[in-house]
C-alpha cells in the first residue's frame, strides 16, 4: 500500500453528528435530549416541535448523514483507503454510545472522529467532545477496553468544503432573473449563538469580539464572495447574518437575524438576495425550515426575490476532503510532516483543542483535547 494511503494509527473513522427525529413520536423525546439542562424557554420548544411536525416529524439530517456515509465509503474504496466508517449521533439513534460500543466490539482501538460541524464554538466543537467523554466513561464502567479518539480539525476553510459552496452560490445567482442578478446581495448565514459563547470560542488567543466563531465565518464568507466576483466579474455586496436563535430574549445572541436582514435589504432597494448557509454541512432542519420555509416566506411577503444556495452535503469533493483530513492527521500522529490544506487567511486549524478552547458554562470532562482525561 502506498505510504500516502496509510491510515495508521487509525483503524476506523467515526462520523459524529447531531441526530434528528425519524417520525412524529420521536420529536418530543428528541427535543428533550437536545435541550436537557440548556435552559431553553418552553415556548421556543413548542415552536421548534411545530417545525418538525410540518415535515411529519422527520428531520432530513439522518438521510443526509446516510448519503455522506455512502459518499465516504465510495471515496475510500475508490482511492484504495482501507478504513471502515461508522456513524453515531449526539441526540438520536444511532446514538454515539451504541456506535462506540460496536466499534470496540469490532476491535477498533484508535478512532478518527469527523463531526458534522465545521467551525469552532462550544456547540460546534466542545459539546461533541463532552459527548465523547460521557460515552467513554459509560463504556469504561461497562468494563470495555477504551479506544483512543481523535477529533479531526475544523474544516471550514478546507477547499473540499468551500469550493462546492462557491459553485452553489454561482448556481443560485444563475437561477435569478438576469435583470436582478447583478444587483443581488449575498447573505451568508450561520447558527446564532449567545454572544458570550461566540466571544469565548476558539483558543484563548482568539477570545473576545466574536471569537474564532465569527472570525472563521467572516473569512470564509469573504473568500466565497471574492471567488464569485472573480468568476462573474460582478461585485456582489455581502454580509454575515444569523438564524435559528433559541435563547431567552434578554440574553444577547449574535445578530442580525436573516429575516431582519432581508427586510433591511428590501428597504434599501436591493433587487434580490442569495442566502448562503455557510454554517451548516447539510440541508437539515435549520436550512429546510428556518431558511427555505420561514425566511423564504418573509422574502415573498416583502416581494424580495431570494434563492438559497446548496450546502456541501454528500458532495464527492467533501468526501475527498475528509479522506485527506484523516490521512493528514494519521501522518501527523506518526510523526511525519504533511501539507495541511487551508484557504483564506486563518491557516489550518489546530489538531488538538488546547486548554481553554471553547469553554463550557459549567466545566465538564471533554475527550479529544489537551484537557482530555483519556489517553
Ligand atoms: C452552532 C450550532 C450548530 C451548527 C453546528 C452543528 O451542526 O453542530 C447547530 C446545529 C444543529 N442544531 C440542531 C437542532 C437544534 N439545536 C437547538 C438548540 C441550539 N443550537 C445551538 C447551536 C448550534 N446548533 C445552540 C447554541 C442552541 C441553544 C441550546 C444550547 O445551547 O444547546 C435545538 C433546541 C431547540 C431550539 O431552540 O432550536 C434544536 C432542536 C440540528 C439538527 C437539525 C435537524 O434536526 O435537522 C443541528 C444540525
Ligand atoms: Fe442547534
Amino acid at each position: 500500500m502506498p505510504d500516502e494511503l496509510d491510515p495508521a494509527p487509525y483503524d476506523a473513522l467515526l462520523l459524529l453528528s447531531f441526530g434528528g427525529p425519524e417520525g412524529p413520536d420521536d420529536v418530543v423525546p428528541f427535543l428533550e435530549n437536545v435541550t436537557r439542562g440548556r435552559g431553553i424557554p418552553k415556548e421556543r420548544l413548542k415552536e421548534v416541535g411545530r417545525h418538525y411536525f410540518l415535515f411529519d416529524g422527520v428531520s432530513p439530517i439522518n438521510a443526509q448523514n446516510r448519503a455522506l456515509l455512502d459518499a465516504l465509503r465510495a471515496d475510500f474504496a475508490e482511492s484504495g483507503l482501507d478504513l471502515p466508517v461508522y456513524w453515531g449521533n449526539r441526540n438520536w439513534a444511532p446514538y454515539l454510545i451504541d456506535t462506540l460500543r460496536e466499534m470496540i466490539t469490532d476491535g477498533r482501538r484508535h478512532i478518527a472522529v469527523l463531526a458534522t460541524s465545521a467551525y469552532a464554538s462550544y456547540s460546534g466543537c466542545r459539546q461533541y467532545r463532552e459527548n465523547l467523554a460521557d460515552a467513554l466513561a459509560t463504556l469504561e464502567a461497562e468494563g470495555l477496553p477504551l479506544p483512543r479518539v481523535d477529533k479531526l480539525r475544523h474544516y471550514f476553510n478546507h477547499p473540499g468544503f468551500v469550493r462546492p459552496m462557491i459553485d452553489g452560490v454561482l448556481a443560485a445567482l444563475d437561477d435569478l432573473d438576469p435583470s436582478l442578478r447583478s444587483g443581488a446581495h449575498l447573505a451568508f448565514t450561520t447558527h446564532s449563538i449567545p454572544e458570550s459563547a461566540a466571544d469565548s470560542s476558539g483558543t484563548v488567543a482568539d477570545h473576545g469580539d466574536g471569537g474564532a466563531y465569527v472570525k472563521q465565518h467572516l473569512d470564509i464568507a469573504r473568500l466565497i464572495a471574492d471567488a464569485v466576483r472573480e468568476e462573474t466579474g460582478v461585485d456582489h455586496p455581502w454580509r454575515l447574518v444569523y438564524q435559528s436563535r433559541s435563547g431567552a430574549p434578554h440574553i444577547p445572541w449574535l445578530e442580525p437575524d436573516i429575516c431582519e436582514h432581508l427586510e433591511q435589504l428590501h428597504g434599501a432597494g436591493v433587487p434580490a438576495a442569495v442566502m448562503v448557509p455557510i454554517g451548516f454541512v447539510s440541508d437539515h432542519m435549520e436550512v429546510l425550515y428556518d431558511l427555505d420555509t420561514e425566511a423564504t416566506a418573509k422574502a415573498a411577503e416583502l416581494g424580495l426575490p431570494v434563492r438559497r444556495s446548496a450546502t456541501v452535503g454528500a458532495d464527492p469533493r467533501f468526501a475527498a476532503a475528509v479522506r485527506e483530513l484523516v490521512l493528514e492527521r494519521a501522518a501527523t500522529e506518526r510523526g511525519q510532516r504533511v501539507a495541511r490544506c487551508a484557504l483564506g487567511t486563518l491557516g489550518p486549524s489546530h489538531d488538538l483543542c488546547p486548554i481553554g478552547c471553547c469553554p463550557a458554562r459549567a466545566e465538564r470532562p471533554a475527550a479529544a483535547g489537551a484537557d482530555s482525561p483519556y489517553a
